[in-house]
This record gives structure tokens, sequence and C-alpha cells, in this order.
């Protein structure tokens, strides 16, 4: 079994909007982490809802350690630590009295673990939840996600709302947990940078299709965006096309092998919102 979570062909649609959630396949190899990138209302949330059973899906199929998910099944809710933006933790609680009630909750929880993030993340013990800035929130939901003994974290936008100095600290916490070859994470992020930082894998979502599924490094290293004129175009082999898009006189063309690339092109420099940007704007072959 070379992957911790596998996503099979899922597809959602909600009763009052358009948006279809279309045969979304995708895993999360052992020990790696997986960026999944998209515009507002691509379909993230609606994947991580549906992977996890917040969201009743329409079809597909989702294996936790080979095995099929079963949202009601403790130990599959035990083995998944999950960050949404908008999770509710009960504001009248403090701290120490939150890791109490988890303490009955989850059977592998470990307050000394969570001590530990509370004091890494500058987190008071003692305040009442409700008066915690949306950061601080933020925080302590991931706090609670890697103190149970999970396996799969599967974060919903987690550095949303922190400061550059917080979400440099989560980002190492979460490399390091991503390094253990038993342990996997999905993170979703609108900070692109914060994802090319830390994914091994990135997962480009628009629309609820899947564009673009590929490992980093492959990405950073066959990958090119070429720029060339339009009569220039027809010299690009079609097949290593992914995506194209004008930009005034001159067209952008995401390739999936730069070797193969007409020496006399331009090739640009590029990050990963630049691919991101040109996926989500590009006219796809
Ligand atoms: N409960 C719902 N009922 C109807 N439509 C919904 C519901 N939840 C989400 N949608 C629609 O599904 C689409 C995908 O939303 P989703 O929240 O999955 O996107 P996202 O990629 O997570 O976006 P964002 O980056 O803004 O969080 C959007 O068009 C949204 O309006």
């Amino acid at each position: 079994m070379s992957a911790i979570l596998e996503v099979d062909k899922l597809s959602k649609r909600y009763a009052d909007s358009e948006f279809a959630l279309q045969d979304v396949s995708f895993s999360i190899p052992y020990g790696s982490i997986v960026g999944f990138i998209g515009e507002n209302g691509a379909g993230k949330s609606t994947t991580m809802g549906s992977i996890l059973g917040t969201l009743h899906k329409d079809d597909g199929s989702v294996h936790l350690f080979g095995e099929e998910m079963d949202p009601d099944k403790r130990n599959m809710k035990e083995n998944i630590g999950v960050v949404f933006d908008d999770m509710k933790l009960p504001g009248e609680l403090t701290i120490v009295k939150l890791g109490n009630v988890f303490n009955n909750i989850y059977r592998q929880w470990n307050q000394e673990t969570f001590n530990h993030y509370i004091d890494l993340f500058s987190l008071p013990h003692k305040k009442k939840i409700s008066g915690f800035s949306r950061g601080m929130a933020m925080k302590l939901s991931v706090a609670v996600a890697l103190s149970h003994n999970a396996k799969v974290l599967i974060l919903d936008e987690a550095t949303a709302g922190l400061d550059p100095s917080g979400r440099d600290e989560l980002l190492e916490v979460l490399r390091a947990f991503g390094k253990d070859r038993e342990r996997g994470i999905l993170l979703s992020s609108h900070i692109t940078s914060d994802i090319e930082k830390i994914a091994d894998d990135l997962i480009f979502i628009k629309g609820g299709k899947i564009l673009l599924n590929v490992q980093k490094k492959i990405l950073m290293k066959h990958y090119a965006i070429l720029q060339c004129e339009q009569s220039e175009l027809k010299q690009i082999d079609p097949s290593f096309i992914i995506t194209h898009k004008s930009n005034g006189d001159m067209i952008d063309v995401l390739v999936s092998n730069r070797e193969q690339a007409p020496s006399e092109i331009k090739k640009k420099d590029f990050s990963i919102d630049d691919i991101s940007l040109l996926l989500m704007r590009g006219e796809h072959t």
C-alpha cells in the first residue's frame, strides 16, 4: 500500500448550487505533504468535507490505510486530525479545561504534546477561548489536531489569519509531522508560498475538477512556462502543453517537459503562484 489516504472518483453536488465536484481522485502518499491549491469556490473544502464524511458524497470512495473510510468508526476519527477555517471550539472553556474535555474524547490524547504546542504557539492556558483572536483560535485548533496521535492531518486554510512568524512556526511543525513515514498531510491554502515551502505533491483544482496533480520536485525540474509568439506555438509538441494563455502580444504556455521545448523560445522563471495563475486562467488543451 503506497498511500495513507486514497480518494477515488469523488463526486458531490449541492441541491441549490451549480457547483459539482467531478471525479476527484488523488492520494496522500506515506510521509508526504500534499498541497491543495485553488481559487475561492474551487471545491477544496467540499473535497475535504466529503473525505471526512461531514458532507455526504454522491459517488466515489475514500480509503484510509487501505480500509474504506467510515466516519462513524472511532479509530478513523482518531486517526485524522482536522482543522477548518470556521472551527468552533467551546468559547466558555479555557485551554486547561479544553485539554480535559479532549482527554475524555480521544483515546490517544496526549496532554504533554498538547501543552508543548500550546507553549510553542504562545497561547494562554487560562484565558477563555472566546477571547482568542482568529489566529490564536487557529493555532489552538492545530494544537488539538496534533495532540491525539492522528496519522493524517486535513488542514483547510490552517495558516490563514496567522502573522508571518506564526505561519513560519506552524509550517515547521507541519514539515516535521509530515516527514514521519507513517503520516501524511493534506493542506489547502491561498498562500501558495506556504505550500511551496513544505509540500511534496501539488494538486490544483478549479470548478470541482483537478487540473494538475504533480510532485513539486518534478514541477520545478521539468515543467516550464514558455513565452512565445502565436506563430511559435505550433513548434511546441502539443502532448507537453498543459495550458496556455494570451499575455498581450505573447502567449504563456505551461509545458510538462522543458527539455523538449524549442531552444529559441524563452523560458520564464516561475513560482508555484505563477503556475497556479496560469492554470486557473489558461485555456486547457
Ligand atoms: N452548503 C452549500 N450549499 C450550496 N453550495 C455550496 C455549499 N457549500 C459550498 N457550496 C458551493 O460549492 C462550491 C465550492 O465551495 P468550496 O467551499 O468547496 O470551495 P473552496 O475551494 O473551499 O473555496 P474557498 O477557497 O473560498 O474556501 C462553491 O461554489 C460554493 O458556493
